[in-house]
């Protein structure tokens, strides 16, 4: 299922990274931002359990979290996105997931992983800032599938529609949350109107 979170706020912020005289700075202080905005909306579904505790002034039934949460960046760009989430869910576990998309190709190449003890009992919550053609992402939610995870979701700030119909085919079980729905892909690639490459923008490397 795709969700759109176009709170005000986040359009606010998504309009300011889509403007290409936002220097880097600024850049990454709005996707983060963003990141932290967006996991409030993607977690409304967490499961809760009971939890005995004692107020300061009687006994108390509360509840908590029954399930543990996983924040998986494809790296580079997926890293910006991290730590706006981590404020929100501080006692989430960080696994990395590298991957570059070759230029020519758009084929996904991944270069690394590691993944947090009881990774297959996790919520896995994916993150990276674009979604273009989706290989990428797809590549991605194969390698957290192979550790035995099923509970997936995947967070993008900015999506084409074809990437979004390539995820939503090999993975229909993944629920995908982006900030907009953008209109399509140009002949490199990337997404129009989009906000460029994200890496570079957020890293300085361009
Ligand atoms: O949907 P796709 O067509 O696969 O494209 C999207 C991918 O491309 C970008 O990464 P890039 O390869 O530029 O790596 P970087 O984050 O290191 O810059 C982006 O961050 C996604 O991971
Ligand atoms: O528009 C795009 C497409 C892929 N990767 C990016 O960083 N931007
Ligand atoms: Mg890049």
């Amino acid at each position: 299922m795709l969700t759109i979170i176009d709170h005000p706020l986040i359009c606010h912020k998504l309009t300011i990274m889509r403007n290409k005289e936002t220097g880097t700075k600024d850049f990454r202080q709005n996707l983060d931002e963003i990141g932290g905005l967006m996991v409030y909306e993607v977690t409304r579904d967490l499961p809760l359990h009971s939890v005995d505790i004692e107020t300061p002034i009687t006994k108390y039934t509360g509840q908590e979290l029954a399930t543990k949460v996983v924040v998986v960046p494809i790296l580079r760009a997926g890293l910006g996105m991290v730590s706006g989430i981590m404020d929100l869910i501080p006692t989430a576990k960080v696994a990395h997931i590298g991957m570059y998309r070759d230029e020519e190709t758009l084929e996904p190449h991944p270069y690394f992983e590691k993944y947090p003890p009881a990774f297959a009992d996790s919520l896995a919550i994916i993150v990276d800032p674009m979604l273009a053609t989706g290989g990428s992402s797809i590549a991605a939610i194969d390698m957290v599938k192979k550790q035995g995870c099923k509970n997936i979701k995947l967070v993008c700030l900015v999506g084409a529609p074809e990437g979004v119909k390539a995820v939503e085919s090999a993975h229909p079980d993944v629920d995908i949350y982006l900030a907009a729905l953008d209109d399509h892909l140009n002949e490199n690639g990337y997404i129009v109107p989009g906000l460029g490459d994200a890496g570079d923008r957020i890293f300085g490397t361009k």
